[in-house]
């Protein structure tokens, strides 16, 4: 097998230095993802390793399937047998199987941060706490900062400094708080998203037993995007790889963006103290981007004073010089870039797919589908508010919850009363008091309610209680897709969902059928082994933002920086370069944040293979004011011979007589020389037509028949509408996208 051809050398040493441990710090581009991909293939192909001896861990589980795929194209179909995925997933399939040794269920519930903000905002009003200074969202970072250092609430409790610290920051029973989150996920038999890392950290250390069944199991281990694991991470990988010390971690220190959630770069540096016999490899040469763009990059990477010095080069083209595009308006600004992304599709033949918008946060999206939109262009959004947390699918899961696991307190809170079944609120806080004094399980509560709650509410709840048992029985004898449909009907969600007969009913009902089609898809997946309803949940909580587009038609992502590092895209629009909202005015305290915030700068360039773009605009709503912006500081950052500056405007905003010339004039930008316009905006050329052109006869032009335009030149029709005594044809044309003609007028040649 030749795969070694497609590598380089520093790559194919990487690749063959399989025993003991490795480190691979490399700029972006470079191949680092490429070469775990290779150094997998290689230790099943060549060295007889079984797939199943192989962990790797990945930043996305959408990274790991395609990773999977390709070794599969390598090696074939044993690839499927590797444990490949992100810390989480791995390690809650291994909490699954070993969970009851300390003392969960192994049906327990993973919950998201919507549930945690719950049960924090329930714990502040049973404490009857300020619920201003213990906001959810920060009692919730908090807990999760402190988690991923390892430092338990007792440990926290214990911990002078802390205690000062929350002190100061007017939250003293912070402490106490945590103890008490933690307490009650426990009796919910349910863990956080970083639950799952510190309680495989306290499986580990405290059952020796189990840390060796899988530190035999693992005789190789890998890391990708090495430089935003924490240190519960960075732990949990060191004790598995500590028997055979085959251990090969990439990364790259400059574009560590996860330090506000407690990844430490310092794990980079600790490696090679750790490991003294480390295998060092760099990787220099760039295989995916423009010369300008790695030029640039670098110019960027430069200026940040903590990180390692390397080189990166690329023998790629030179490539089209950076645009940098001013807009008035934040609305003016979707314009331009839906407009760009409607020219550089026809000129060079471009798919959707092959544009990605970035953004700092999340909230700009909405001006830039806005412009999408209006142009037809086809977008998914990367992240944001997914399928799986719209209520309506929040409700039937947590019915699902409920069922495997009935303890799951949130879960509970949110069907014991949906469909409405005359419980009130007082009753179902009686029952959760009732099981947190007591200290009874909240499933042996709502099973023995006459024991606990007045008359009235008893038998509403009985019934519930039997409804559940039934849903028990189902979810054991059936598999996740009968036991689901089973549950949507006769719990009545289905039901009320299709009594509501408005578009949003109707949509919400939809919704949920195809959350039955997903389960359906999972449980017809031969490579799925447990069908069981409890083995599908776990692998829905664990879908990351980046993992969720289902959706495979050809579209234009919409994402933040922060979730697209590591893929990349031939053009690539960073959007919002303005002072205070990139770099981020709430994330900027100190040095190091603004190094971070460079560093995301430096991520989002050199996720563009051929063209990048820089936009900003000069006004915007944020916070539901117009506020004046400021150019960001990092567009004087670039190395200004990498830059153009573009006159681009959005047809709308152009002023008629520019509009007819195509030169749009703009004004200059701060201290950065202007170039001499290399190409002027295309604009769209009027068609000229085959020397042979020929009007046909259209009475029985069909779907799927490619015409040609006297003007509009060659397009496809799409379908054929009569109206009236009129016969109209949709076409798509090559240039100038679609458009309806009356048959009896339009001339068009049928080109068979
Ligand atoms: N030796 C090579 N020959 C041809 N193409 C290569 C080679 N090495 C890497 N590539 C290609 O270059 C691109 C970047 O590679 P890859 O994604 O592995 O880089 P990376 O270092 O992981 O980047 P990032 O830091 O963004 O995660 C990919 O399209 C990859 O297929
Ligand atoms: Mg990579």
């Amino acid at each position: 097998m030749d795969y070694l051809k497609e590598l380089n050398p520093p790559q194919i040493q990487a690749v063959q230095h399989t025993d003991g441990p490795v480190m691979i710090i490399a700029g972006a581009g470079s191949g680092k993802t490429r070469v775990l991909t290779y150094r997998i293939a290689h230790l099943i192909y060549a060295k007889g390793v079984d797939p199943f001896n192989i962990l790797s861990l990945t930043f996305t589980n959408k990274a790991a399937a395609e990773m999977k795929h390709r070794i599969e194209t390598l090696v074939g179909l044993e690839a499927r047998n590797t444990w490949m995925g992100t810390f989480h997933s791995i390690f809650a399939k291994i909490l699954r199987v070993e969970s009851g040794k300390i003392g969960y269920p192994s049906n327990f519930t993973i919950y998201d941060t919507d549930d945690s903000k719950s049960l924090i905002r329930t714990l502040v009003k049973e404490m009857r706490i300020d619920d201003k200074v213990y906001k959810p969202n920060v009692v919730l970072s908090r807990i999760s900062g402190a988690k991923n250092r390892l430092i338990s609430w007792k440990a926290y409790q214990d911990d002078p400094y802390v205690k000062a610290d929350d002190e100061a920051a007017m939250k003293p029973r912070m402490g106490e708080l945590y103890q008490r989150y933690q307490e009650r996920l426990f009796k919910a038999g349910a863990m956080d998203f970083d639950d799952l890392l510190f309680n495989t950290n306290v499986l580990f250390r405290d059952h020796l037993d189990v840390l060796n069944k899988y530190q035999q199991r693992f005789k190789y281990v890998m890391v990708d995007e090495f430089q935003d694991t924490n240190i519960s991470q960075y732990l949990i990988t060191k004790k598995l790889a500590a028997v055979h010390q085959n251990i090969c971690v990439v990364g790259d220190d400059a574009q560590s963006i996860y330090a506000f959630r407690g990844a430490d770069i310092q794990n980079i540096l600790n490696f090679e103290k750790d490991y003294p016999d480390l295998f060092v490899v760099k990787l220099e040469q760039n295989y995916r981007s423009t010369k300008t763009i790695v030029e640039a990059a670098n110019s960027i990477i430069e200026k940040n004073k903590a990180q390692l010095k390397k080189l990166v080069w690329t023998s790629n083209p030179e490539g089209d010089l950076i645009e940098l595009i001013k807009a008035t308006s934040d609305g003016e600004e979707g314009r331009i870039v839906a407009n760009t992304i409607f020219e550089e599709k026809n000129n060079k033949k471009l798919n959707n797919s092959d544009f990605a918008i970035l953004y700092r946060t999340n909230s700009q999206s909405r001006s830039m589908e806005e412009a999408l939109r209006k142009m037809n262009l086809t977008y998914k959004i990367v992240g944001g508010l997914s399928f799986y947390q719209r209520k309506e699918i929040k409700d039937l899961m947590a019915y699902m919850r409920f069922t495997v696991n009935p303890v799951d307190e949130e879960a509970f809170k949110r069907v014991i009363n949906y469909p409405k079944r005359g419980i009130g609120d007082t009753s179902v806080e009686k029952i959760l008091v009732s099981a947190y004094d007591h200290d009874i399980p909240l499933w042996e509560v709502v099973k023995n309610a006459h024991s606990f709650l007045p008359g009235r509410a008893v038998s509403s709840v009985d019934d519930f209680a039997t409804m559940i048992k039934a849903f028990q029985i189902e979810v054991e004898r059936k598999d996740a897709f009968e036991a689901a449909s089973s549950i949507a009907k006769q719990s009545g969600l289905l039901r009320e969902l299709y009594e509501d007969k408005t578009i949003e009913g109707l949509n919400r009902y939809e919704n949920v059928q195809e959350l039955l089609n997903a389960i359906k898809e999972y449980v017809d997946n031969p490579e799925n082994e447990d069908k069981s309803l409890g083995s599908f949940l776990q692998e829905i909580a664990l879908l990351t933002d980046n993992d969720q587009d289902k959706d495979k038609t050809d579209a234009i992502t919409l994402m933040t920086i922060h979730s697209s590092k590591g893929l990349e895209f031939k053009q690539v629009f960073v959007v919002g370069m303005e002072e205070d909202l990139f770099p981020s005015q709430m994330m900027m305290q100190s040095r190091e944040d603004l190094e971070e915030e460079r560093r995301l700068f430096y991520v989002a360039t050199t996720r563009a293979m051929e063209k990048l773009y820089l936009t900003y605009a000069l006004s915007r709503y944020r916070f539901g004011r117009l506020l004046n912006c400021e150019p960001s500081r990092f567009l004087e950052e670039v190395d200004p011979r990498m830059i153009k500056v573009n006159k681009r405007m959005s047809s709308k905003d152009m002023p008629g007589a520019l509009r007819k010339e195509g030169l749009p004039g703009a004004s200059g930008f701060i201290g950065i020389k202007k170039q001499p316009e290399s190409r002027q905006p295309s604009q769209l050329k009027i068609h000229t037509p085959s020397p042979d052109f020929k009007p046909s006869n259209t009475n029985s032009l069909k779907a799927d028949q490619l015409v040609e335009h006297p003007k509009f030149g060659f397009g496809k029709v799409q379908k054929i509408e009569t109206e009236g005594l009129n016969k109209k044809a949709t076409i798509q044309f090559e240039h100038f996208g679609e458009k309806t003609l009356l048959l009896s007028f339009a001339k068009l040649r049928i080109i068979d």
